[in-house]
């Protein structure tokens, strides 16, 4: 059986001024992946992931995402895909509430759609009695776990998810793994920024990205491998800490 490509990256550049952040990557995702974007600070992944979302015009190449080209429909893009940048897309003062059909009506649903898939969502993430709290006023793991429901709240193709779990603790990431599972399960493609190695190993595949270049993609397994090391920590300081 042929795999459904549902990212298909070709010679993808984003120049500023002089400086080339991300130079001219190729890659395809395949649909169902968990696939790890990884790479040191300022290596290019997020100023990648903002050309693949339709928010940022690429200096030169192409990419399709989702069935729509991101150079010629980016409106297409934005909405067959989910978004949690780092510092998420939820409004502090907002309630749990309102964040949530706020987020259902930017991405079209209907509001009879909204209302019966909100009060499932809250009892999935075991919430409804803080439905009415300011989303400011909440721990951060809950913030990110209610990002990223919101982020796939309309069942995107695709969601991408930029360093989710920055800032908690070991059990809260594992927890929000779960999430990331499940969407995958469901037929949702994950692509996902992490600076944490051990999420790196929950990843189908993963690229790691070194001065705006694509160094190297394979599966943890494959990388692990490829550079004779026992974990995804020594592969990253191989390539990307050389
Ligand atoms: N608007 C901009 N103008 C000029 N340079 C930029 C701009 N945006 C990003 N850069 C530069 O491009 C490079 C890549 O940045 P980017 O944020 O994509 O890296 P990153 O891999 O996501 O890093 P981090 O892990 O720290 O988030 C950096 O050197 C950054 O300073």
């Amino acid at each position: 059986m042929t795999k459904e490509t549902v990212i298909n990256s070709y010679g993808l550049t984003k120049r500023f001024g002089d400086f080339t952040a991300v130079d001219a990557i190729s890659f395809k995702v395949y649909k169902g992946e968990i696939f790890g974007f990884l790479g040191a600070n300022g290596a290019g992944k997020t100023t990648a992931m903002r050309m693949l979302t339709g928010l940022s015009v690429p200096s030169a190449g192409e990419a399709d995402v989702a069935g729509h080209n991101i150079n010629n429909d980016p409106e297409s893009v934005k909405l067959s895909i989910g978004y949690m940048s780092q510092k998420f897309s939820l409004y502090e003062d907002l309630t749990v509430r309102e964040n949530i059909r706020l987020f259902g009506g930017i991405y079209g649903l209907k509001r009879s759609e909204i209302k019966r898939k909100s009060t499932a969502l809250l009892e999935k993430l075991d919430m409804e009695k803080d439905a009415d709290k300011l989303v400011g006023s909440l721990p951060l793991g809950w913030k990110q776990k209610l990002a990223f429901s919101v982020a796939v709240f309309h069942d995107p193709k695709i969601v991408f998810l930029d360093e989710p779990t920055g800032g908690v603790d070991p059990v809260t990431r594992r927890k929000f793994w779960d999430m990331i599972y499940e969407a995958s399960e469901a037929g949702i493609t994950v692509f996902v920024t992490t600076h944490y190695m051990d999420e790196a190993e929950y990843c189908d595949r993963v690229s790691i990205m070194v001065n705006g270049k694509i160094e190297a993609l394979d599966s943890p397994a494959g990388l692990k491998a490829t550079y004779g090391v026992d974990t995804m920590d020594d592969v990253f300081l191989k390539l990307a800490r050389p």
